[in-house]
């Protein structure tokens, strides 16, 4: 048996459509035009494609885009006032701080100086707390993206089993949270987990984010189980030629899509749908800001 495909990037291509409808109307119907300020310190050079494609579908969507870069020694105190400035800019509907941050810096501390109405990560404390107890808030993006994918590919989530594979804050937990918010029967399962094969067997929903290139086999999953690769690992690929890489999900995919009923690839599973959900969240954080009605179906 072989898995059906979860084309993640069709389906951002889809919400990032259904954004741009609701931003034209919002913008001929109330004057208003949602804006998301990225900041970006230092000069990775992965970081800085993921930030270029941010703005360049922020435009897209026809939305206001507005770009910091900041050198890699740029003091915290500089920082805190640029987050400042964004807080109490009526332009800007959405800040999103590219993480990792540079080691001098207190991530906490910085993304916690962010106006949680404005934090379209969902990484703020108040985000995390409001979503633990299923109270409206910003949803992180990747968690968000994972979400929208299984209803649409599963309908109805209630009652389902559900193994995330990964503890960090910003996909595990906030997974798990989701997933629980939809009825499902989750387990947190990381690095420490005893038979970790046999408590992913369980699952009818995998979700992996453990950040290891091809780690999930495919003797650990029930037949029929809907697979979420959240990995995107550059491994090195001499097949391609010298010194060259490709992209491999936590997902060992060949032999996964042979026992799964459905899973997403990487690329082009969970990575597009993130960026689809940012611009999603800069247009409900607008949305609230304003008063208007919420884009349905592109929020938890
Ligand atoms: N505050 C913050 N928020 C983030 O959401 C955030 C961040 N910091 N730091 C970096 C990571 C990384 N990230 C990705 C988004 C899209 C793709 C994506 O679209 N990937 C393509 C492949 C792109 C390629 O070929 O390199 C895919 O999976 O198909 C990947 C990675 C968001 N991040």
């Amino acid at each position: 048996m072989t898995a059906t495909l979860i084309d993640g990037k069709a389906f951002a291509a889809s919400v990032r459509e259904r954004v741009a409808t609701h931003v034209a109307r919002i913008k001929e119907a109330q004057g208003v035009t949602p804006g998301l300020a990225v900041v970006l310190v230092g000069d990775d050079p992965a970081s800085e494609v993921y930030v270029r494609s941010k703005g360049k579908q922020t435009v897209e969507v026809g939305m206001h885009s507005y770009e910091h870069k900041l050198p890699a020694d740029t003091s915290e105190a500089d920082l805190l006032a640029l987050i400042e400035q964004l807080n109490s800019d009526k332009a800007v509907h959405g800040i999103l701080v590219q993480l990792p941050l540079p080691k001098h810096l207190n991530e906490s501390l910085v993304i916690n100086a962010i106006d949680p109405a404005k934090d379209v990560d969902g990484f703020h404390i108040s985000n995390v707390g409001l979503l633990g107890t299923g109270q409206k808030s910003m949803v992180p993006c990747t968690p968000l993206g994972c979400l929208m994918m299984l209803r649409d590919h599963l309908g109805e989530l209630s009652g389902k089993t559900a193994v995330v594979i990964g503890r960090s804050n910003i996909v595990g937990k906030p997974m798990a949270q989701l997933l629980l918010g939809d009825s499902c029967t989750v387990t947190i399962a990381h690095s420490r987990t005893k038979d970790l094969a046999e408590v992913v067997k369980r699952a009818d929903i995998v979700v992996a984010a453990v950040g290891r290139p091809n780690f999930v086999q495919g003797g650990w999953i029930k037949p029929g189980a809907t697979v979420i690769d959240v990995g995107i690992n550059r491994i090195p690929a001499p097949e391609k030629g010298e010194g060259k890489t490709r992209l491999v999900g936590d997902v060992d995919f060949e032999a996964v899509k042979e026992v799964a009923g459905a899973i997403t690839p990487v690329p082009g599973g969970v990575g597009p749908m993130t960026i689809a959900c940012l611009l999603a969240n800069t247009l409900t954080a607008c949305c609230r800001k304003h008063g208007l009605v919420e884009p349905e179906g592109l929020t938890a």
